[in-house]
């Protein structure tokens, strides 16, 4: 499916949860946001028909993210259910990581081709103040575990927290010296909570890690189905990216499109617009129906972000906060 802009759509992230069991300070507040009762979030049905409905028009790539994905029961049987869908060539997860460990076993069987932990430091007590949660040992047991998996392409995300983490970029980053991981360095972007951690480009990191593992190579092509940019230090089992909407806007290059827990299709990370399937769904629209809405939506996705405070403004409204927390979004 192309938009109006020419742009090839062809990976739908996938929120199966707005449920988390950590409470990263950028991300979610203390006390966590109002839950959506359960019979509001899509069901594994549901999912899998919007899925196979969107497979017909070109969507190849799925991720499952959240909210914590790993806390929705039976992870491994929708994954199992996408791979068998006709035209899903790729489905992946991003995850915290604290329940991966018990989950692996399970989500290898069904197919799992990839997996992101989201990890912003390696020091537990720093873990502790950023997640609000003291699970950072489960979290690098989740990492060690999945790495034995050869059939699994592992990668680590950390969002750049200036005078928060920086002290973990070196090490984090060092992740990748020793184990085939790739290791992204994520700028802050100003969504949600994210907006009251201004953060730093990935140029600061860059200078940093340079400075300890010496200048790297650039490295041309696409690795995985996301914006990220990569680079090679000398002698690195792994590579080390970053993904970087505020510095380099990647809007250009966009492939992707968004569904909520609740069955709203976004086509946006940042915008509120976008149509409430589930409604659809539960109102008994037919398979034409729906896809019609679909490709609208698809259709219609705005050229870019406006991530600047002024033209921000509108976007930064309390209202509709379901489609504006990254808890909710997915990511
Ligand atoms: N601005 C913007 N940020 C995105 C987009 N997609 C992913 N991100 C951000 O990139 C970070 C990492 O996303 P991931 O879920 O790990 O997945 P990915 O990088 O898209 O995909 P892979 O590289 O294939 O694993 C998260 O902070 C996302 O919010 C996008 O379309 N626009
Ligand atoms: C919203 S989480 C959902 C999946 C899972 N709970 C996890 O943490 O990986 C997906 C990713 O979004 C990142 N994220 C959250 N808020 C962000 C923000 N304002 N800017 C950039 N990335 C953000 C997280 O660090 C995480 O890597
Ligand atoms: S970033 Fe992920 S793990 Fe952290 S609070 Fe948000 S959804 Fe949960
Ligand atoms: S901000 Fe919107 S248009 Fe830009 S890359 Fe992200 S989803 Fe695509």
């Amino acid at each position: 499916m192309k938009d109006q802009y020419n742009r090839k759509i062809e990976y739908l992230r996938v929120s199966v949860t707005d449920r988390c069991n950590l409470r990263c300070v950028y991300c979610m507040p203390k006390d966590g946001i109002k839950q959506v009762a359960h019979n509001q979030i899509l069901t594994y049905d549901e999912i899998i028909r919007i899925c196979r409905i969107c497979a017909g028009e070109g969507i190849s790539k799925i991720k499952l993210t959240g909210g914590e994905p790993l806390v929705r029961k039976n992870l491994s049987e929708l994954l199992c259910r996408l791979k068998g869908l006709e035209g899903v060539e790729q489905v992946t997860l991003t995850t915290n990581g604290v329940l991966l460990t018990e989950q692996i076993e399970d989500l290898a069987a069904a197919g799992l081709d990839a997996v992101n932990i989201s990890l912003d430091t390696l020091d537990s007590s720093q873990y502790k103040a950023i997640t609000r949660r003291d699970e950072l040992d489960k979290a690098l047991f989740g990492l060690k575990t999945v790495l034995k998996y050869p059939n699994i392409s592992v990668k680590v995300n950390c969002v750049i927290l200036p005078g928060i983490n920086e002290t973990q970029w070196i090490p984090l980053a060092g992740l990748a010296a020793e184990k085939h991981v790739d290791v992204r360095f994520i700028e802050m972007m100003p969504i949600g909570l994210g907006k009251s951690y201004p953060g730093s480009s990935q140029q600061e990191v860059l200078e940093k890690l340079e400075e300890a593992y010496g200048k790297p190579e650039a490295l041309s092509g696409r690795f995985g189905n996301g914006p990220a940019v990569y680079v090679g230090f000398p002698e690195f089992c792994g590579k080390v990216g970053f993904i970087s909407a505020v510095s380099h806007q990647f809007c250009g290059e966009c492939n992707r499109v968004r569904l909520t827990a609740e069955g709203f299709l976004k086509p946006c990370l940042q915008y509120s617009t976008g149509e409430d399937l589930r409604k659809l769904l539960r109102d008994g629209a037919a398979d034409k129906e729906l896809k019609d809405v679909i490709k609208k939506v698809i259709f219609e996705k705005p050229r870019c972000h406006r991530f600047s405070a002024a033209e921000n403004a509108e976007e930064n409204t309390e209202d509709n906060l379901e489609l504006k927390q990254m808890s909710s979004i997915g990511g």
